[in-house]
């Protein structure tokens, strides 16, 4: 059982996170798939960062060092557009400005895990995935595939996780059910959110655009701010979801919870546990 104290500790963290991001409100760049880009960008107004989706090659030598986080999802990935996930995620890297990979759908073919793979290797601060991504990047084989869905739970994913985050560096976060996010040695567990989160595509896409954003504010304490961007996020799903009639009103709801979000609010509903 968790400390009612460190409960507490938890929540203002979570709310300091927020208030900061409001308050610096910064630039993340986001070279993500085609499905996710409308809800990513949205998404990362409403929490008050600002995004930028800024893909080609040409443009990042130029834009790249403006940013505040960078986030690179592979969802619509095709041979043309790593060179810019690359370029990007190396420059980041370079200059020290976080970065999240998000793995969708790594399974779904051979050129997408080995993209995937050359990705970890430029050092992304995050990385996060549904429990199927993970288990698949984690062990380097694609194994079953549902494409961007998961046919696994996010906890069946925890062994999977700490060995990533320990051979990549990244923290690794699992989206689900329960959130877990790992450095390798700590495990934490975010309670936050609902099921019907998953009957909207791209909800795991912002949250990655998400997590960006709140590392851009507090880069040097990566797991802290990762749990952060979740709790919030699910907590937006489910404000959201009290007043939706179905994943179409639910879209729309968590964009205005998320943007309405108050410490009050906030403070209550933070469910964070230590897994390990
Ligand atoms: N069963 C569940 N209960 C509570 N929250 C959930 C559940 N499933 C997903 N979520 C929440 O939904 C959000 C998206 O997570 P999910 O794992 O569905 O992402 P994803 O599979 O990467 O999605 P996509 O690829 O469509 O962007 C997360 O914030 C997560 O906490
Ligand atoms: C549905 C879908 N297909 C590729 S990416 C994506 C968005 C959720 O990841
Ligand atoms: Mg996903």
């Amino acid at each position: 059982m968790e400390s009612k104290s460190e409960q507490n500790e938890w929540s203002s963290g979570v709310w300091a996170h927020l208030t900061a991001v409001r308050q610096q409100s910064p630039l993340v760049q986001c070279i993500t798939n085609f499905v996710s880009m409308d809800l990513v960008a949205n998404t990362l107004l409403s929490a008050g960062a600002s995004p930028a989706m800024v893909h080609s090659v040409v443009e990042i030598p130029d834009f790249t060092p403006h940013i505040h986080a960078l986030c690179v999802n592979v969802g619509t990935l095709t041979p043309d557009w790593l060179p810019s996930m690359k370029a990007a995620a190396e420059l980041a890297s370079k200059l020290g400005k976080p970065w999240v990979l998000d793995p969708a759908a790594v399974s779904c073919s051979g050129f997408r895990l080995k993209a995937c793979l050359e990705l970890v290797k430029l050092k992304p601060t995050v990385i996060k995935g549904n429990g199927s991504e993970i288990i698949a990047l984690s062990s380097a084989s694609r194994g079953h595939t549902k494409g961007a869905d998961s046919s696994h739970e996010s906890t069946d994913a925890i062994e999977a996780a700490k060995s990533l985050a320990l051979s990549s560096g990244a923290v690794v976060a699992v989206s689900g059910a329960v959130d877990i996010v790992t450095d390798g040695k700590q495990v934490i567990g975010v309670h936050n959110g609902t099921k019907m989160m998953q009957k909207i595509t791209a909800t795991g896409c912002s949250l990655a655009g998400l997590v960006a954003a709140f590392l851009a504010i507090d880069s040097s304490r990566a797991l802290e701010a990762t749990v952060s961007a979740m709790s919030v996020f699910g907590i937006a799903g489910e404000l959201g979801e009290a007043m939706a009639n179905g994943p179409g009103s639910l879209r729309m709801h968590l964009i205005d919870s998320l943007y309405g979000l108050d410490e009050t609010t906030v403070l209550k509903r933070v469910n964070i546990t230590r897994l390990g």
